[in-house]
């Protein structure tokens, strides 16, 4: 039996184990990518050179990325021939295997935060401005509150009108702490006031906001280092997480983005958020092609909830979902 069977049978008539954020959140592109291989399984009667390019296409099309495509290509002519599959109809199950075995297969990925048992969990959170930072920040804040851990945030993008004012109001809705400087002042030392008062109130975790000026490179690097040699003077295992924020509805885009800033800082994990937004839920693939970063959580909506944990299983049956069913 195949992996994407084995899910299918582990979340389909198991109501515990079905996520309907994932399933609702990744609705547009799950109706797209199956919409699409429909069409072309429909279009030819049998599987050709010239399937295998639209296929390429469709891959490509989802934001999967050209290299992780040409592998997935690959893998399924292999098994095409291996199978003696000539009818499309019959192909659907092996894309979906491919997909998941590939991005599964070389290297073993954690989703979870490190939180440090000992000392304060320091987060800090990158990512161009308009990603959804602000947002991902009281989303994680709020998931942290709910597992009953205590959090405080540092206003540390002093360099955009209004994003300070921004979180200090989630961090009102949320009833927590929100440590802030004046706008334009020095990030680091806000997150050193709020290191130090973190610190002495045993709050469990603190996240950090930071400026997302990815045009000028020199200056966001030598913001971070700065940041970075402050957190450890007062937490020397910390950050125990740099999480990267980036607009999944930006495409290939976001993976370039993703690149540089990989360049800058140790990214330990990604949150693509918007996932809801975008028919293209392919970047996951993507990411974890060009970068090997883990995709640790997802945006699938707006509302404090729509931040899940990122889970391979729950993410490849929501994009294909559909084409199982038809
Ligand atoms: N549909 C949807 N909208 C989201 C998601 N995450 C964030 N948003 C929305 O995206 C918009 C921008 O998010 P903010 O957190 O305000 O981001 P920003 O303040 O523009 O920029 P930074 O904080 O600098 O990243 C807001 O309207 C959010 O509600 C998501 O996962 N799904």
């Amino acid at each position: 039996m195949g992996f994407f069977s084995k899910i299918k049978d582990a979340i389909v008539g198991n109501s515990a184990k079905q996520n309907d954020k994932y399933v609702a959140g990744l609705d547009k592109s799950s109706s797209s990518f199956s919409a699409k291989i429909n069409e072309l399984a429909a279009r030819y009667r049998e599987i050709d050179d010239d399937y295998f390019e639209e296929l390429e296409n469709v891959l490509i099309m989802s934001d999967v990325g050209v290299s992780m495509v040409m592998t997935i290509i690959d893998e399924i002519k292999k098994e095409v021939r291996l199978q003696n599959i000539k009818n499309p109809q019959m192909i659907n199950d092996i894309i979906i295997d491919k997909m998941f075995v590939i991005y599964a297969n070389d290297s073993y990925m954690t989703t979870k935060i490190n939180y440090d048992d000992q000392d304060l969990t320091v987060i800090l959170m990158v990512g161009v401005n308009g990603a959804g930072k602000t947002t991902t920040i009281a989303k994680l804040a709020h998931m942290m509150l709910s597992e009953g851990k205590t959090v405080m945030v540092a206003a540390g993008d002093t360099f955009r009108a209004g994003a300070i004012d921004q979180l200090a109001v989630w961090a009102e809705r949320l009833g927590i702490e929100c440590i802030k400087g004046k706008e334009g002042g020095d990030p680091s030392s806000v997150v050193f006031d709020a290191l130090n008062q973190a610190k002495d109130k045993g709050v469990d975790v603190l996240i950090c906001d930071t400026a997302g000026r990815l045009q000028n490179k020199v200056n966001l690097m030598n913001e971070l280092e700065k940041m970075n040699r402050i957190i450890k003077r007062v937490v020397p295992s910390g950050p125990q997480e740099t999480l990267l924020v980036i607009d999944a509805t930006t495409g290939q885009n976001g993976v370039s983005q993703a690149q540089e800033f990989s360049k800058i800082t140790d990214i330990t994990g990604i949150v693509l958020t918007k996932m809801d937004g975008t028919a293209k839920g392919g970047i996951v693939l993507s990411i974890k092609d060009t970068l090997n970063i883990p995709v640790k959580f997802m945006g699938l909506g707006e509302s404090m909830d729509d931040l899940q944990e990122f889970d391979l299983e729950q993410y490849i049956y929501g994009l294909c979902k559909n084409l199982m069913e038809e």
